[in-house]
Formats: C-alpha cells, structure tokens, sequence
C-alpha cells in the first residue's frame, strides 16, 4: 500500500516491490514507459524501499530549483554507499560535510587553473598524445575506447595529482579498469538485489567484486598520497592533493569533516566522475560524427573558418562557433550520460506537483524525459544539431538542456567537462577525418546501461585532413 497522496505506480508486491517491473539489465525503457502510465511524478518500490521517479522539465525544475533544500539528499542505504563506505562527495548527504567538501573542490579546480589559460593548457598538452595515437592509426582502424579514456584520465589526474600518466601505467590502467567496471555494476542486477534483499548483502554474490575494486583503489591512492606526504611543502600547495592536505593542516585536530580517509574517497570520486562521464560523452559524440559525415564536414569548415592562419584552438574560439557549439550540446543530449543522473533523496517531509512525500524518500532522476520531452525540442527524438540553433543560425541554449542535471547537486565539474569536449572535439576534428569503417555494417547506437551509458564498442578509420 502506498501512503496517502504518495506519487501513483504499479502495484506493489511482497518483498520484491516493483523490481520485477524493471528490466535488472537496462531499466531505461521501462522508467519511460512507467512515465507514460503513471505520468511525471510516479513511485516504485525497490524491495521495500519506495522510490519516487521524477520527469519532464516541469517536475525536475520544481524539486531542484525550486525546492532545492527539500530534495537535494543522497540516500545512505545503498550498494554503492557501502562500497565508498560512506566518504567522498557525490554520495554523501546533504549537510556541512557534503557543502564543504564541494566548496573546497570548487575553489581547488579555480585555483588550478578553471576558468583560466593555465586548464586550457593542461587540456591541448594532452590532447597532443591523443593525436599522436590517431597519427600512427593513419588509414587503420582503431577502437577510440581506452584513448578517450586516457586523455579525460590525465586531464583530471594533472589537477588532483599534478601528473599525468603514460596510458600503459599499470597503476592508472587498474584504477580505470575497476571504475568502469563499478560504474556498470552499481546500476546493474545485483545492485538492485543487494538494495532490495538485505540478507543477500554477505552472500558471495558478484557484487563482492565492486568492493574488491573499491578497495584495490583506495590502496592506489593511499599510496599516492604517502609519496606526496614525504615532498610537500605546506603551504605551497602543487595540486589537489597537496590543498587538502594544507586544509587538514589548517583545522587542525577538530577537523570537522576533513580526513584522511575523506581525501582518498573524494579523489576517487573526481577521478571517476571526471574520466568515466567525458571519455562516453566523447565516445558517443565520434560514433554519431562518423554516421552523420554531412555534420562532421560542416564542423570542420567552420573550425577552419574560425581558426584561418592560427595554429591551435582557444576555449574562447567557442563563441565564434555556433554550429560546432550546437553539435556538442546535441552530442551530450543524445548521449544522455549518466542517465538517472545520482541518486537524490528528500531532506524532510515535501510536496512535489500536489503530491505528498516524505521525508528519506529516494528520488531517482530520469534524465532522459527531460533530454527528449516533447515540446521541449524541434527534433527530440533525433540527433539533429538544429535542436541548438535559431533561425538566424545562432547557438541557442533551450532550459531543458540537462545532462549535468540541476540545483545545488549540479555537477561539480561541468565547467571542466565542457572545456574538455570543446577543446578536444575541435582539435581533432581539424585534423582528422573520422570515417565509419566500411566493413562495420549498421552501427547500433544503443548504449550500454549502467551509472554511466557506453556505447558499444567500435572502430574508426582516421584519415588525415591534409592529405584528403
Ligand atoms: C560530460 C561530462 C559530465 C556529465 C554528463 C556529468 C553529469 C553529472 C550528473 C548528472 C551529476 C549528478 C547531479 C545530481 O545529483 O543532481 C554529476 C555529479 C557530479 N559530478 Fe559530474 N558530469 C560530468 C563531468 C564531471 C567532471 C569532469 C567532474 C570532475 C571534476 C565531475 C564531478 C562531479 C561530482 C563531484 C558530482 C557530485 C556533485 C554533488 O553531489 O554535489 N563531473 N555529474
């Protein structure tokens, strides 16, 4: 029985709840096709646990922006907050500890150079080992899979530990390998059971393996920090690792909610959630450049209208390129990211479009029904960058552009991710010519699911545009 004046949804059964209303595989299809029964605001049981799905761009902007304090929670019952054993940021609750933590890393990305010439720098200097594994796969085909996933490795890896890695270090490769993994079992099947079915939690189940992950990278970490431990100067901070060590310095022994714990979690975090995110973003947005060569080639002849006669893109460039600007927030619309985005949770007892619900109620985000509603968008169900024009041909940005969702829990990194895409997409775009290889067959743009969504693994043939 649902409470009274709670969000409507299919019947509940004992025990199971509504999990066998959703797909353990992808749940996608059936999230929507809930949404079209039981409209915008409806719930579902995981287990016992109710849970109330919100869509639509209405609905979304009421319980982020407008009750932003009512809703802006992370559940604390979860697999995933077992697994990072309740440290880190993206997970943890509303309160002081979470607002500090996010002030902290939004105050070190500025430091460390975003929003300034310094990340920008960071960002082409990578790019360079990008262009040089496209180089040596001229008239090949190569699987862009792991190289997006190096390039946003480092990008994130020079901010939180002022390095980069060689994209065959054992270390980084492990890390990546254990993230991606979590990212799909966090979403996946046994997730699901391990939320609904509390005695199934200390059963060896393959759940087991996202905590050997876990732990397999907070050990790569604890390292780390060790090394940086015996060389730093305090007070002279050489990247993110460095300031939240001076910061622990700076409280001293009643150090609130900094430890040395929470910096190993929370450098996780932001390696994860800025390497898994942008490396599918871009991953999404070749597959769809390749299969859509008519869009591809007008990029190019804006890039190389904007950059005539200079050598290198600037992040600035992006304002004089309204079509390329247009393709990219197209790419992140159909990409469609991280699809449930993370999950929230209610903060005390609320109201959302007339229904009641209270307090500790999981509240899951689709995404997707706001990327796509209807009336929203010109093409909602297709890729089409028109969807980002006027008619004057300007980039326009409609309100229900959402993929780093909305509110206090907005994405910490979108300022990076987007200087990231535009940087990365137009350097190689003026370069290379990506060619869906013609031995592929029909390219299947359905994603893989899990926290993130993948495409599923391809090849590209790269030509040089220079020799075309
Ligand atoms: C295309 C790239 C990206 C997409 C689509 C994306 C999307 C998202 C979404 C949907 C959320 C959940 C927001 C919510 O709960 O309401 C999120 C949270 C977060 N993202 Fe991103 N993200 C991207 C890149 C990045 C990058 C590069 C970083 C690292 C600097 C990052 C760091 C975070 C963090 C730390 C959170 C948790 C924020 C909080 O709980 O307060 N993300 N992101």
């Amino acid at each position: 029985q649902r409470p009274k004046n709670f969000p409507p949804g299919p019947p509940i059964l004992p025990v199971l709840g509504n999990i066998l209303n959703l797909s353990l595989e992808n749940p996608l299809k059936d999230f929507d096709r809930l949404n079209r029964l039981y409209g915008n605001v409806y719930s579902i049981y995981i287990g016992p646990k109710p849970a109330v799905v919100i869509n639509g761009l209405k609905a979304m902007k009421e319980a982020m922006v407008i009750k932003a304090a009512d809703f802006s929670g992370r559940p604390q019952d979860l697999f995933v907050n077992d697994v990072t054993k309740r440290k880190g940021v993206i997970l943890a609750d509303y309160g002081s500890s979470w607002r500090e933590h996010r002030r902290f890393a939004l105050m070190t990305l500025r430091n460390f150079g975003l929003g300034k010439k310094s990340m920008e720098d960071r960002i082409t200097a990578e790019i360079q080992y990008t262009i040089k594994t496209l180089e040596s796969s001229i008239g090949k085909t190569v699987s862009p899979q792991v190289m997006f996933h190096n390039a946003a490795s480092n990008i994130i890896c020079q901010v939180l530990f002022g390095t980069r890695f060689e994209y065959d270090d054992d270390m980084i490769k492990v890390i990546v390998q254990c993230f991606t993994e979590n990212s799909k079992i966090a979403n996946g099947a046994w997730a699901m059971i391990y939320d609904s079915l509390p005695i199934s939690r200390n059963l060896p189940l393959p759940f087991r393996k996202a905590f050997k992950n876990a732990e397999i990278c907070e050990n790569h970490v604890f390292r780390l920090v060790n090394e940086f431990k015996k060389t730093r100067v305090p007070g002279e901070p050489r990247h993110f690792v460095d300031c939240y060590l001076d910061e622990l310095e700076k409280r001293g022994d009643d150090a609130s909610s900094f430890s040395e714990e929470q910096l190993i979690t929370y450098s996780l975090d932001l390696h994860f959630a800025g390497t898994d995110t942008t490396s599918n973003t871009l991953l999404t947005g070749f597959l769809y450049l390749m299969n859509y060569p008519h869009v591809q080639e007008r990029c190019q002849l804006e890039i190389d209208q904007v950059l005539e006669g200079k050598d290198r893109v600037t992040y600035e460039d992006r304002n004089n390129m309204p079509y390329v600007q247009a393709v990219i927030h197209e790419i992140q619309r159909i990409a469609n990211t991280v699809p449930l985005s993370v999950f929230h949770c209610t903060t005390k007892d609320t109201e959302l479009m007339g229904y009641s619900i209270p307090k500790g109620t999981m509240i899951i985000q689709n995404l997707n029904s706001v990327l796509r509603e209807e009336g929203q968008w010109k093409f909602p169900h297709e890729f089409n960058p028109e969807n980002f024009l006027n008619e004057q041909g300007e980039f326009v940005k409609p309100e229900a552009f959402m993929p780093f969702s909305a509110g206090p829990r907005m994405c910490l990194g979108e300022g990076l991710a987007r200087m990231e895409l535009f940087l990365i997409m137009v350097t190689l775009l003026k370069k290379f010519k990506f060619i869906w290889p013609e031995d592929a067959g029909e390219p299947d743009f359905t994603p893989v699911y899990g926290v993130t969504l993948t495409p599923k693994p391809y090849h590209m043939k790269v030509q040089l545009r220079s020799e075309q």
